[in-house]
């Protein structure tokens, strides 16, 4: 079922998934989710199965973690050119984007590097991995009946979660002349849940050219579609661009949850939503390991010029 808010996103309430409230009650939550894919990429969940006190935990100890001296951040920040890099990092001195982030990868890779302080804040980021799993699951399985795939069609493709990744988010005060906080992207992956603090500041591009706000709602959780699922449909659902603005006074925290695809994925449009469907293929098939490598070539850092961003217009036909 859903329901509107400010920024018009339909909220989604998960609960059918949860308690057995019929095939009914989770149909009507399918096809909001449906709706949303179809129209803006984005939504809310609430119900969502991630406990509400650890998500308020995680963003406190995100905050504290912060705050700490950078000196203290520094021991969690990654040798230049690392390939997997996780830990602490900030934009460089001029960049266009303001905010300072910590990547966190999958729990069971050795390449973590886990922050000491603030206490319990490790232990929290390893709940949260492991919550966002398990509604990145449950999510990607709605996702298969929205698309009409045969059941756990979508559940076998992306069966490794490896890659998937936190990226805890803090971005600065605005100031007079620039309140920018993330430059406009699409997200490259899968899904991603987007847990954000009571500031605001994220935005999403609506089909008619708005940029609307993505209001906070006390306990839900952003969802949004990124390119794989763009690509996978034809173009049917939304990758939709996002930017996160910043506020005056206010010091925003979000912390992001990329549910993602193994880097040896080829990905191109099913059959379902081209040739079968009499419709040509919007997009060339490519791996999804050489899609990640040529977002992460990044031009200059300093550089906002949307042109020297690779993106997913890279493979359409
Ligand atoms: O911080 C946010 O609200 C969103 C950040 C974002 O879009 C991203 O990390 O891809
Ligand atoms: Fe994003």
């Amino acid at each position: 079922m859903a329901s509107s808010n400010g920024s018009l996103l339909p909220v989604v309430d998960l609960a059918p998934f949860f308690v057995d409230e019929g095939d009914v009650a989770r149909g009507r939550a399918t096809e909001a989710v449906r709706e949303a894919c179809l129209s803006s990429g984005f939504f809310h969940v609430v119900n969502h199965g991630v406990p509400r006190e650890l998500m308020a935990r995680a963003l406190e100890l995100q905050a504290s973690f912060f705050a700490l001296p950078d000196e203290e951040k520094a021991k969690v920040r990654p040798a230049e050119g690392t390939p997997f890099p996780s830990g602490h990092a900030r934009q460089p001195v001029g960049s266009v984007d303001k905010n300072e982030l910590l990547l966190v990868l999958h729990p069971k890779l050795w390449l973590n590097l886990y922050p000491e302080e603030p206490a319990g804040f490790r232990e929290a980021l390893a709940e949260c991995h492991a919550k966002f799993t398990e509604l990145g699951l449950l999510i990607q399985e709605i996702l298969n009946e929205c698309m009409g795939l045969p059941q756990g069609f979508l559940g076998e493709y992306n069966d490794d979660r490896t890659f998937d990744f936190i990226s805890a988010r803090h971005a600065f005060p605005a100031t007079e002349e620039d309140n920018r906080g993330a430059r406009p992207h699409q997200d490259v992956g899968c899904i991603t849940f987007v847990l954000q603090d009571g500031v605001g500041g994220l935005e999403v591009l609506r089909p008619d050219g708005v940029w609307a706000p993505v209001d906070p709602i006390e306990g839900s959780i952003v969802v949004n579609i990124g390119d794989v699922m763009q690509v996978l449909s034809n173009g049917k659902f939304r990758s939709a661009m996002h930017r996160v603005v910043r506020k005056p006074a206010a010091h925003r925290y979000s912390l992001v949850f990329f549910f993602q695809l193994h880097d040896d994925k080829w990905v191109e449009p099913l059959p379902r939503f081209a040739g079968d469907s009499g419709e040509p293929p919007r997009y060339r098939g490519f791996n999804y390991g050489e899609y990640l490598q040529l977002r992460r070539k990044r031009p200059h850092p300093l550089s906002s010029r949307p042109e020297n961003i690779t993106d997913i217009t890279h493979y359409a036909i």
